[in-house]
Parts: structure tokens; sequence; C-alpha cells
């Protein structure tokens, strides 16, 4: 099975009361431990990567790859999404296109909703010919965006509204209190601005810094239209804590298959309890067609 679209990914979690979670490739051990993870859990996925660190991966076409020949290698049967996660530009989505990526971010949050647009709907009209879904952004997720450090922006639910319609984009991402990274503190999501911008929009919301949100919260998130979660913070952190255990007991270690299958493991039992919490567990069978 090849990567697939994510618009019928989302139709179906909307619909269904779940979402699918987006997770972060950081290195070759990451898709392996997302894939098992989705087969164990008989789950749809979104594998991303994110713009900022393509070419510390190797570029658009290694990373395509890495996924399709992983799906293979590993026989993975679940419906797996590749996605460009914070698109940087119009040239740089189309290449990930071209390199075989099924979904893209273009990410023009940081320009007027103006130049968002006109960015955005290039991407869209690119993107349909190979049936590839796309997402955009509203609003500024705070902590670490593009490599930029920067504030919570809320989402203005009536540009929002005008990059849903002036676009025909797939999925929204549409920033309400989240943070990329550590949360200092319990998160604040702005829930009545995202009813709104739900049912102003009608389409699958995304949750950027999915990372540290606590249950109830995710909860109340998917049951007000998030139908695609990210997750990157709590899998690398897991990875992190798991390799520094190996190092730290035993300092004469240097094997990096026993240094890093630890780590693998810790991401893959992360993503497993990400996909339980989310209500994906068991969706693989949902009815997606190609686009
Ligand atoms: O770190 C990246 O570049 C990817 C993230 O921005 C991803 O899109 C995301 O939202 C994950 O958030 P996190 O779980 O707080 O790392
Ligand atoms: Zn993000």
């Amino acid at each position: 099975m090849r990567t697939v679209s994510m618009k019928s990914m989302l139709i179906e979690a909307l619909a269904g009361g779940y979402a699918v979670g987006q997770y972060n490739i950081n290195g070759v051990q990451w898709v392996q431990a997302i894939l098992r993870a989705a087969e164990e859990e008989q789950a749809p996925v979104i594998l991303a990567a994110s713009d900022r660190l393509v070419d510390y991966l190797g570029g658009y076409a290694l990373i395509a790859a890495i996924v399709d020949l992983s799906i293979q290698a590993l026989s993975i049967t679940v419906p797996v999404s590749l996605h460009l996660d914070h698109g940087i530009s119009v040239e740089r989505c189309k290449k990930a296109i071209d390199s075989g990526f099924s979904s893209v971010m273009i990410d023009g949050s940081h320009h007027s909703i103006e130049q968002n647009i006109t960015m955005t709907r290039e991407v869209v009209e690119y993107a349909r010919a190979y049936g590839v879904s796309v997402e955009a952004e509203v609003g500024t997720v705070g902590g670490m965006e593009d490599g930029l450090i920067g504030g919570i922006q809320y989402a203005d639910p009536l540009e929002c509204d005008r990059l849903v319609k002036e676009t025909g984009i797939d999925a929204l991402a549409a920033a309400l209190g989240s943070v990329h990274g550590p949360y200092q503190g319990e998160p604040v999501l702005g829930f009545a601005e995202m009813k709104h911008i739900a049912e102003l929009t009608c389409i699958p919301l995304v949750l950027h810094g999915g990372s540290g949100i606590p249950q109830h919260q995710i909860q109340q998130a998917i049951a007000l239209g998030h139908a695609k979660i990210n997750v990157n913070t709590e899998c690398i952190q897991a990875w992190a804590l798991a390799v520094r255990q190996v190092l730290n007991q035993d300092t004469h270690i240097y094997d990096p298959s026993k240094i890093l299958t630890p780590g693998t493991e810790a991401i893959q039992a992360v993503v497993q309890s990400k996909m339980q919490e989310f209500g994906t567990s068991g969706q693989a069978n949902a009815n997606y067609s190609k686009v």
C-alpha cells in the first residue's frame, strides 16, 4: 500500500468523533516506530516531515522513499499519509508533492491574510492534480513555529472563513491557545472560538502543539471539530529519556543498536497511547478513498 491523501481520513474522523494523530519524523527510527504503532493499533496515521527539518532528514525524495519502502518492508496494511508539516513556501510544497508526499501544509500564517490566501490557493491548485490534500493555518501557535519563537495569537474567525472558502483547503489549523513544545502550566484553549470557527468553516480542524494537553481538553477539542492532532514533543522527550537512561546505566556502551532501540520502543509506546486517547485505534477499516 502507498501513502494516501489525508482528506478522506479526516472526513471519516470528523464524522466518527475521533482524531487522526500526526507524528513527526526525526529520523528513520521514527518512521519504523510510528508505522509499527499504527499497525499494532489498526489505526490510520499521518507521518509528517516538518519543513524546517527536511534538509537535515535528507530531502523530500529520500523521506518519501524511506516511508514508502518502510510501508512495504514492515507489511503495513493501515492507511498512511505522508504530510509536509509547516511548509515554508509554495515552491517547497510543490517540491514535496513532486517527490511523492501525499499531503502538504502551506503555512502562510506569518503573512497577511491576503498573502496567505494567495499562497494557499496556488498550493491547492497544484495539489489537486496529484490528489494531494492541503492544510493551511491562521493565527499563531505559541512557542517555536517555522524555527521562530513567538507568542500565541488567536485565529480570527472571519479570516478562517475566508481562507477556507477562497482556497478549497482540506483542513484548517486555527491557532487557539496551543503551544509547540512543553506548556508552562495548564494549556488554555479557546473552546468558544473553536466552536464558532468549526461551525463557520465546516471542515476538519487541526490542533498543533498536541503534546502535554490534558485528556479532557483533547476530548473537548475533538468534540468541537478537531480531526487531526499534531504530536512531536512527547515522542522526542520519550526517545531522549530512554536513550539517556541506557547511556547513564552503562558508560562503556557504544553499540548504536543497543543504545537506540529503547528510544524507538519509547516512541512507539507514546504513539500507541495517543492513538488510544484520540480514538484512532481500530479505525483503519474506515471507508477511505484515494482523495
Ligand atoms: O516541531 C515541528 O516542527 C513540528 C510541530 O510544529 C508540529 O506541527 C506540532 O504541532 C507538534 O507540536 P508538539 O507536540 O508541541 O511538538
Ligand atoms: Zn505545528
